[in-house]
């Protein structure tokens, strides 16, 4: 039921069936682990070796929270801070910015990361999140970036922050991907109460499932010039329609 100009009116809601999209995008200076947090999250597994040039684009199904959505996360790599940032900016329905905390260097690229993306994403509707991410929380004895450092720049960019480790356990990694998802749906939804709902007789059923409440995330993939579009089932799919697969990573060696 929506208010319109005072009239009451109902809307009919036809459910999608279509699970919803999120597109993360991860960034951060080299060496943070951008790619073994990404793989950590696909395939439970610690990876130790990677191909640094390598930027690749996966697909996982997950449910989170009770409601099934496609995950595609964006691996990139950049050679030194934030470098054109249009082939993910469009793209993206969130941010996780990762920084390593025994590296002062990488938090510093990191806050380049948040004033850039900030910079593109403020005024949007709807707006997509940034996650900080602190890695390599298992390096504590050679720790140079505080919490209260990360803390402090999440608070002032509006960020939700953790500090994880990709080598420790999963459930800390799964859940900065699940949390983005998380803040997806819930800025969509706070981007849908910012708008007027236009209805009217000769117009179709609006759906507002939450594909279309997500509907920010269907965007075309960029066809930047070195991502490519991998697909991984992760073997934690729910979906019993297809058997989960897992095609090994390109360029990542695990163990
Ligand atoms: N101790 C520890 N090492 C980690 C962790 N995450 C990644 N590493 C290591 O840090 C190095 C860099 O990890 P990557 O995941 O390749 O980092 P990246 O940000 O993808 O680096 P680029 O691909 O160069 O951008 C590798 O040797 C990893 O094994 C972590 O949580 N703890």
């Amino acid at each position: 039921m929506s208010i319109m100009f005072g009239k009451a009116r109902t809307c009919n809601i036809v459910p999608e069936h279509e699970p919803a999209e999120c597109n993360i995008v991860v960034l951060g200076a080299m060496g943070s682990g951008k790619s073994a947090l990404t793989v950590k999250f696909l395939t439970k597994r610690f990876i130790s070796e990677y191909d640094p040039n390598l930027e690749d684009t996966y697909s996982s199904e997950e449910m989170v929270d009770q409601q099934p959505v496609l995950v595609k996360v964006m691996d990139t790599a950049d050679q030194d801070g934030p470098m054109n940032c249009e082939r993910y900016l469009a793209w993206a329905s969130a941010f996780l910015i990762v920084y390593s905390i025994d590296n002062r260097l990488s938090f510093e690229v990191c806050q380049q990361y948040v004033e850039a993306v900030t910079l593109y994403t403020k005024g949007l509707h709807p707006e997509a999140p940034i996650i900080l991410v602190g890695n390599k929380v298992d390096m504590e004895r050679y720790r140079q970036v505080n919490k209260t450092d990360g803390a402090t720049l999440a608070a002032r960019f509006g960020c939700l922050f953790f500090e994880v480790s990709a080598c420790l356990d999963f459930v800390s990694v799964q859940n900065v991907f699940y949390e983005a998802v998380r803040e997806v749906r819930r800025e969509a939804e706070r981007s849908l109460s910012l708008r007027p709902l236009y209805i009217s007789e000769d117009k179709a059923p609006i759906s507002l499932s939450s594909a279309s409440l997500l509907s920010p995330c269907y965007k075309e993939l960029p066809t930047p010039a070195t991502a490519k579009l991998v697909t991984v089932k992760s073997s934690r799919a729910q979906s019993k329609r297809r058997a989960p697969t897992l095609t090994l990573l390109k360029g990542f060696k695990i163990f």
